[in-house]
C-alpha cells in the first residue's frame, strides 16, 4: 500500500503551512513524506514539493487562453480536469514505490469539495493506484467565533466529507495566533454537544434564520451529534506533541503502517524447529 493525505479547506485557511508543518515534523522523526503541490494558481511555498501540477499546467496558461476567457476560477476548474484528462502523467510522477507516503497541497476553491466531481474522481484514481487516503479537512480557527459559525464549519466539512467518500479528519489552524479569551472560547466547539448548542446557544437562538427555522437548526445539531459525524481538531504548529498527536491520528485513519509488520512477520527468522524442516517456511505460509 501507499498512503496520501489529501489536504483541502478554503483559501488561506493554512493548507500549505499544515503541509510544510508536517513535512518537517516527519523529518524529526527520520520519516520522509513527500509533499504534491496540486495548485496549479500557488505562487509561493515552503515546502519542496516532489510533484508540482505547475509543471503540468498552470493557471496562466488556461488564462491567457484567447478563445476560452476563464476568470481566475473558472481556469482553475479547467486545471484540475485537465489534470484528470492527463491522469498517466500523475501516476507516472508518483512512481509505484511501497509505503510512499505523499501529502497534497490542495487549492483553495472550496466548491471542488463541496459539489464538483473533480477531486471525487481523482481520488478514486488514487486508490485504484493502491493508496489509502484520509482528506484532511483545514479551517481557520478564527472563523470559528460562535455557535452559529460552528454550525456553518460542520455543515462545510460535512459536504466535503460526503462528496468526497474518503476518510476524513477535520481541523482547525492558527490556534497559536489566538488570544486566551478566543481560546477558551473555542474550547465549547472542539467537544461540543450540538444539541445543545443548536437548541440553547443564543447567537443561534436570537438570528434571524433560526426565528423562522428553529426546527432544523435543532435537527441539523441532533443529526451531527447522533452520528459523530464532525469533531475538529485543533493544530497550533508551535506544538510539536500536537503535530504528532494529529499525525498520529491521521497514520491512524490510514492504518499506515500495518503492512510493514505484516510483511516483517513474513521474514522473521524461522525458529529451530522450523531450520530442521526444509518446508517449514512455505508450510507456515500457507
Ligand atoms: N501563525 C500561523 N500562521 C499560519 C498558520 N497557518 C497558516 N498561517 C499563515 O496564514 C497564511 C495563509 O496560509 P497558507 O498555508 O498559505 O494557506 P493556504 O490554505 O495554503 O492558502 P491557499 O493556497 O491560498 O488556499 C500564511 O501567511 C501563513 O503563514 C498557523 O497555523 N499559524
Amino acid at each position: 500500500m501507499r498512503y496520501a493525505q489529501i489536504v483541502i479547506g478554503p483559501a488561506g485557511s493554512g493548507k500549505s503551512t499544515y503541509c510544510t508543518e508536517m513535512q518537517r515534523h516527519a523529518e524529526t522523526s527520520r520519516r520522509n513524506i513527500h509533499i504534491v503541490n496540486l495548485d496549479p494558481a500557488a505562487e509561493s511555498f515552503e515546502y519542496k514539493p516532489s510533484i508540482d501540477i505547475r509543471d503540468l499546467i498552470h493557471v496562466d496558461d488556461a488564462m491567457e487562453d484567447e478563445e476560452m476567457h476563464f476568470g481566475p476560477n473558472g481556469a482553475l476548474v479547467f486545471c484540475m480536469e485537465f489534470l484528470l484528462e492527463n491522469l498517466p502523467w500523475l501516476e507516472n510522477q508518483l512512481g509505484e514505490d511501497d509505503d510512499d507516503y505523499f501529502i497534497f497541497d490542495c487549492p483553495g476553491q472550496i466548491e471542488l469539495y463541496t459539489h464538483l466531481n473533480v477531486m471525487k474522481k481523482l481520488l478514486e484514481a488514487l486508490e485504484l493506484w493502491n493508496f489509502r487516503l484520509c482528506a484532511v479537512f483545514i479551517l481557520d480557527s478564527h472563523f470559528m467565533i460562535n455557535a452559529s459559525s460552528f454550525i456553518s464549519a460542520s455543515m462545510a466539512a460535512l459536504s466535503a466529507m460526503t462528496t468526497l467518500e474518503v476518510t476524513f479528519i477535520s481541523i482547525l489552524s492558527k490556534i497559536d495566533l489566538l488570544s486566551k479569551k478566543s481560546k477558551k472560547q473555542l474550547e465549547r466547539f472542539l467537544e461540543p454537544d450540538v444539541k445543545d448548542i443548536c437548541a440553547n446557544d443564543t447567537a443561534v437562538v436570537n438570528s434571524k434564520w433560526n426565528q423562522k427555522h428553529q426546527m432544523l437548526t435543532e435537527m441539523i445539531g441532533r443529526v451531527l451529534e447522533d452520528y459523530s459525524l464532525i469533531k475538529f481538531a485543533p493544530l497550533n504548529i508551535t506544538d510539536e506533541d500536537n503535530l504528532a498527536n494529529i499525525l498520529f491520528m491521521v497514520d491512524n485513519c490510514m492504518q499506515f503502517g500495518e503492512d510493514r509488520d505484516i510483511k516483517m512477520a513474513e521474514f522473521d527468522a524461522p525458529d529451530e524447529e522450523d531450520e530442521d524442516n526444509d518446508d517449514g517456511y512455505e508450510e507456515g505460509r500457507g
